[in-house]
Parts: structure tokens; sequence; C-alpha cells
């Protein structure tokens, strides 16, 4: 799924269960009518308008289960939050295309391309709300079907989490040891990248659910905690020289999923394993600012002077207390506190050679 445009983002945000605009749709539903509801009140809207009456009343979803019980549309001031007409005709240029089949679709799709607002039409016969915006048009599902959806991709977002836990887990031990090679680093690169899609594709369904949802975005929030800033320092620890991170992140996008499971393209994408990205046993060193951020306590600031001043993570392993304390931003207890958090990560290291 890619990602909605952000007006159509809004609109969901607008029509969310929790909402006063989704609980007037559910209400409008449930008592079999159909409406034509225009979210946006301005010059344009008002040249459109004929006939029905005048209103200045504020929006409620029990005001619009009435509304709609009468013929015509409802138009709401979204930026006061009150219905301005019911019960109008509206009359967009019948030379706009439309793809929808009926009166009340047709008109709904043309008024949305017309005015550049979002218009609701909800089907009496097929008892279906439909949105348009930005030229398109959405259909809202029931939250039960949304959730289903998001259950689905939650479990595979948890898969590709532990399957990047191990996979980070594996590359610290490597860069303790200075046994990294391209294919490591592309490998966390690519179920980062893995893990991100799906919660983009989470964070729609969580719009969408709006009350419904907030389990869900809570469970994601946990999921993905700390990855956005593990994933820039592990940019920023292996680029090739000339690349800057947001340059890469850019690049990885528009990466479709299937050559996203190359690790070469991955690897090109960083400027890593040659020209084109085929030498993936290449050894590499990181700098060791993703390590580093594992310390518990341990300010980036601190980390990324360590960094600066030492240049490689095996530099820095192989600096005394003292001589990490004269690094300027550092001082005795910062140096303590990265001495025993690189023992402990060594220590790990080791654990984990022997033990699996
Ligand atoms: N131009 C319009 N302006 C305002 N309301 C309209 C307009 N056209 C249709 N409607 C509303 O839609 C209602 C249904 O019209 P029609 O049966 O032609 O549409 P439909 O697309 O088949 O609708 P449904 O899917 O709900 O059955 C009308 O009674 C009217 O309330």
């Amino acid at each position: 799924m890619t990602e909605p445009a952000s007006q159509l983002r809004e609109t969901l945000a607008l029509v969310a269960p929790g909402t006063v605009l989704r609980d007037g749709l559910e209400r409008i539903l449930r008592g079999r009518t159909g409406a034509i509801i225009v979210l946006g009140f301005d010059p344009v809207v008002e040249a459109i308008c004929s006939g029905g009456f005048h209103l200045d009343v504020e929006l409620s979803a029990a005001r619009m289960r009435e509304l709609a019980k009468m013929d015509g549309a409802v138009v709401v001031d979204m930026d006061t939050n009150r219905i301005r007409r019911a019960s109008v005709q509206l009359l967009p240029n019948a030379s706009i295309q439309t793809s929808e089949t009926g009166m009340r679709h047709r008109t709904a799709e043309r008024v949305a391309r017309q005015t550049g607002y979002p218009v609701i039409s909800v089907s009496q016969s097929m008892r279906i709300i439909s949105l348009y915006v930005d030229g398109r048009r959405h259909v809202l599902d029931p939250s039960e079907v949304i959730l289903s959806r998001a259950n689905q991709a939650l479990a595979a977002l948890e898969r590709y989490k532990s399957r990047l836990d191990q996979t980070s887990a594996a590359l610290n031990s490597l860069e303790i040891e200075d046994l990294v090679t391209v294919r490591d680093v592309t490998s966390v690169l690519q179920l980062m990248e893995m893990v991100r899609r799906i919660s983009a594709d989470i964070d729609g369904y969580v719009l969408q659910l709006g009350t419904d949802g907030r389990l869900l975005a809570l469970q994601v929030e946990e999921l993905t905690r700390g990855l956005a800033a593990e994933h820039s320092f592990l940019l920023e620890d292996y680029l090739a020289t000339g690349l800057e991170p947001p340059a890469v992140e850019a690049r990885l996008k528009w990466v479709g999923s299937p050559a996203l499971l190359d690790l070469a393209m991955v690897a090109r994408s960083m400027g890593l394993g040659g020209s084109d990205g085929q030498d993936l046993d290449t050894p590499v060193s990181p700098r060791g600012l993703r390590i580093l951020s594992k310390i518990p306590r341990l300010p980036v600031t601190t980390s990324r002077a360590v960094v600066e001043h030492w240049g490689s993570l095996q530099a820095v392993l192989g600096a005394t207390t003292e001589e990490l304390a004269a690094v300027e931003g550092v001082g005795s207890h910062g140096a303590r506190i990265l001495r025993d958090g690189l023992s402990r990560l060594a220590e790990i290291s080791i654990v984990e050679r022997y033990t699996t």
C-alpha cells in the first residue's frame, strides 16, 4: 500500500471512528438513508448550491442524520465546524469527467474536483461510504475489516523486527571483532527498510481506525522505538564518502519491494560493494555511532565527539580511559560509561560467538 496523499490522510482522520463526522455517517447508514456531504464552504461552493436552506449551526452527528433524511446535499464548513447548507441541489460543471454511475456519486465526484474540497457520499442502495478527495475515490471500510488487515501487518512487523534484532546483534559482535562485510551491513539496512515500510502501512490503518486504532498505534510505537535513530547511525557508520544519510534514505524509499530483496541493490544505494553493489564480501569498518548508541546513559553528543576524534570503532576500542577522557566533551565520567559499556558489549559478543 502506498502512503495516502496528504489531503486524503487529513480527510481520513476527519472521518475516522470516534469523530463527530463518522458518528453521523454511521447513523445515516443505520437509518438506511443516503447522503452527500461537502466538507468545505466558500464562494465556489456557494455558487454551485441551488435551493435548500441556509443554516449556521454546530456540526453534530444527530443533526447530520436529521438533515440527511431530506433530499439534496449538506454543506459543512470544516474550518468552523458548522453546517451551512442543507437540502441543496448541487450543480457542478457537467463537463468535469466522472467515472461514477448514479447521480449522487457523479455529483460528489464532480463537486470534489471543482471545489477542491473533500465530498462524502453515502450510497443508500449499496450502503457504502465513499470519499472523493484529491481526484480519487476512497471507500471507507468498516473498522473490523481494517483491523484484520492491520493485525496481519502487525504479525509481519513482529516477524521482521525479531529478525532485525538478531541480525543487528550479530552485527554488534562482528563490529567489535572487526569482521564486518558489506553483506552484514546491508542485511541490517534491508530489514530496517522492510520494518519501516510495514509500519508506514500500519500507520495508514491507524489513521483510518481513529479511536479503534489506539492499541495498534501503541504496539507499533513499542516495536519501532529508537529505530529511526539506529537507521541513521548505521548509515553514518558505513556510507561511502560523499553520500549523506537523507539522500540514501530517499533513494531507498523509491526501491520497489521486489528489488529491496536484492542485497546488491541495497549495497549500491549506500555506495558500497563496488559500482554494481555485487561485492558483498568486501570487508568494511564502522565509525562506531550505531554501537555506541546502545550504551545506556551515554549521550549522543559524547559518542559523536569520540567517533569524530578517533575516526573508527576499532580506534575507540583501542583507546584507554584516560585517552577517551581527554577528548573534548567526554570527560572522566563519560569515558568511564563508555569503557564499561564497550566492555559489556565485547563480553556479549564473546558469549554470542561461543553459544550460537
Ligand atoms: N446534484 C445533486 N445535488 C444534491 N443531491 C443530489 C444530487 N444528485 C443526487 N442527489 C441526491 O442523491 C439521491 C439519490 O439520487 P440517485 O438515485 O440518482 O443516486 P444514486 O447515485 O443511485 O444513489 P444511491 O447509491 O444512494 O442509491 C437524490 O435523491 C438526492 O438526494
